[in-house]
């Protein structure tokens, strides 16, 4: 039977289509300057090594191979045919993120998935757009006003110790850690960006915010399949104008991403009306949309946020906001179980300050920066667990990368810099840069908080990086971290919160993986299909045993 006339029309159109793009990547790899770059073999035509590095078991561990092996800038493949620059030598990272400015641009296909998620925010803004999004946004990143939120943290942390010691009588001591930690860290973004209360700690999760959250990155880019990934590696070849469109497909990814900008837009817009019907109170609403709501109203209106960017803002602050620290505690509290001497110096430090503040149960800032351990432990933990274990960049102009260990080519020369165009990807190593022995030592793939302490200093910290620490974790530069203070100080907060009440260890036969799912999500190893999960024991400590009763 013959086929109907419009569907062999859009067959050669595809062709058509697909052999143009290939005319056009054989003429740009013909002359690519990466061509004597070694790295790993592609391992298929059309996916390169891409469903290799969305499907590997520990999230960053496959590019610390490749680097270890090929150099600290090595070439891999994308799909159809893209030559990625991988890199995490120090000089070239410091390049890219601090020294360039918007020169190194998130790439299109990763600025679509970021609108899909979070909107017109400030993470899916570039260039001129991101500066305006910046300036409005600054004011209620201001460290003044984050140290407002600290009693907020601290009594969220009691409320989650007095939950946990319910939930160990019930079942034995075994808690999943992600999910509580999860919750708390939703009722503190949701109080603190919107002074709006979730309960989710108290009413365990329940409400359409919180059930949009819930599992987001796990059941939408937990290893995708062939399917997705060609799909989402045709985007690079779409204008932006285009692309946009992709919102609109019924695709499950899509639909879910869709949902959570929904709710949460939504969420901000009744927030934003109730408060315009309630001015009298305006003066004294803290919390970050209130701030920026102001902060906009006082810019130069050519340069104001519209609505669909301000309600996008809200969305993006409550997914960084509340995802990525909740990963990072979980992490934490895991480092913790799994090295038990250094848990119990945690604990001894933050009952020591305890002993000597004349408020003990309301710890300031300042107590905070005094525990050398404590914060140790967490900067190792964000340095082994970094959530973004990877970034993405595109070169907007032609440019030479510096590199601070000359890489060896295929043809045996030993070269220093390296020469793009315009328009080369960038694959940013962030978990192999937090790694690197002649930067963090040559314990570096292992735990060792005593590396921050300053009497065992390393050696090859030239190059400034991060926000933190010298760590790639909060990225750096104009692009880096908006929430960093905000994030540090939570997780200070809450972990001397719930470390003085309970003792953590690992349960038996359960081995832990950091899952790529868009950042690194912990989940049982060979359970992934289960989601985020980070099961620990957890005992409650009396006076006798050292802790707080
Ligand atoms: C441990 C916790 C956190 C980690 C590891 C983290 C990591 C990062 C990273 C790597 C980026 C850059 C992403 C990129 O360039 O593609 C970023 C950007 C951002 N983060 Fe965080 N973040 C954390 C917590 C927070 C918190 C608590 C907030 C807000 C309350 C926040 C708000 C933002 C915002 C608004 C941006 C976009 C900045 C811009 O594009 O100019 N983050 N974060």
């Amino acid at each position: 039977m013959m086929e109907p006339l419009s569907e062999n029309l859009d067959i050669v159109l595809a062709a058509s289509c697909f052999l143009v793009v290939c005319w056009l990547l054989f003429k740009r790899l013909s002359f690519s300057p990466l061509a004597n770059l070694r790295g790993p073999p592609s391992s298929s035509l059309i996916f390169g090594n891409v469903m290799e590095l969305q499907h590997q078991e520990d999230a960053g561990e496959l590019e610390y191979k490749w680097i270890s092996q090929y150099g600290e800038a090595c070439k891999i493949s994308g799909a159809f045919g893209q030559e990625l620059l991988m890199l995490a030598d120090p000089k070239a990272l410091h390049h890219i993120v601090q020294a360039s400015g918007y020169r190194y641009p998130k790439p299109s296909d990763t600025n679509q998935s970021i609108r899909l998620i979070m909107g017109r925010g400030i993470f899916w803004a570039s260039g001129d757009d991101h500066k305006r999004h910046k300036k409005v946004m600054n004011p209620a990143f201001d460290i003044n006003r984050l140290r407002s939120f600290l009693p907020l943290f601290q009594s969220s942390a009691q409320m989650l110790a007095r939950k946990w010691k319910g939930e160990i009588d019930r079942n034995g001591g075994l808690i999943d850690v992600t999910t509580w930690i999860s919750r708390l860290m939703l009722d503190n973004i949701g109080e603190a960006a919107f002074e709006h209360k979730f309960n989710a700690v108290d009413a365990g999760g329940v409400g359409e915010l919180s059930e949009a959250f819930n599992n987001l990155f796990a059941e939408s880019l937990l290893f995708p399949d062939k399917g997705t990934v060609f799909f989402i590696s045709l985007w690079r070849f779409i204008p932006p104008s285009i692309l946009r469109y992709v919102e609109y497909l019924p695709a499950r990814q899509v639909r879910r991403f869709r949902q959570f900008l929904k709710v949460s837009k939504q969420a901000a817009k009744n927030l934003i009306n109730y408060r315009a019907s309630n001015r009298d109170c305006e003066d004294e609403n803290k919390d970050i949309l209130s701030l920026l709501v102001r902060s906009n109203s006082s810019v130069d209106p050519k340069r104001r946020l519209d609505e669909d960017e301000l309600l996008s803002q809200m969305a993006t602050i409550m997914l960084a906001g509340h995802d990525s620290t909740a990963m990072s505690l979980s992490w934490l509290l895991y480092d913790l179980a799994r090295n038990p001497e250094d848990q119990k110096r945690v604990r001894e430090e933050v009952l020591a300050m305890k002993a000597q503040s004349p408020t003990p149960d309301c710890l300031g800032v300042n107590d905070f920066e005094a525990m050398t351990f404590t914060n140790a432990v967490i900067k190792e933990t964000l340095r082994l667990h970094p959530i973004a274990f990877m970034l993405p960049r595109i070169a907007n102009q032609d440019d030479i990368i510096p590199l601070a260990s000359p890489i060896t080519t295929k043809s045996g020369e030993r070269i220093s810099e390296i020469p793009i165009r315009e328009g080369q990807s960038i694959y940013m190593a962030v978990y192999t840069y937090n790694r690197l022995k002649h930067v963090w030592g040559d314990d570096a793939d292992r735990w060792n908080p005593g590396r921050f302490l300053s009497d065992t200093k390393d050696k090859d910290k030239e190059y400034t990086m991060g926000m933190f620490a010298n760590l790639l974790t909060f990225s750096g530069g104009v692009r880096g971290c908006l929430g960093w203070r905000f994030a540090i100080l939570e997780l200070q907060a809450t972990l001397v919160g719930l470390i003085q009440h309970f003792e953590f260890s690992p349960p038996p036969g359960i081995d832990i993986q950091g899952a790529p799912a868009g950042s690194m999500i912990p989940v049982i190893r060979g359970r992934a299909k289960e989601g985020t999960q980070l099961p620990l024991r957890i005992s409650v400590l009396t006076p006798d045993d050292g802790g707080e009763s």
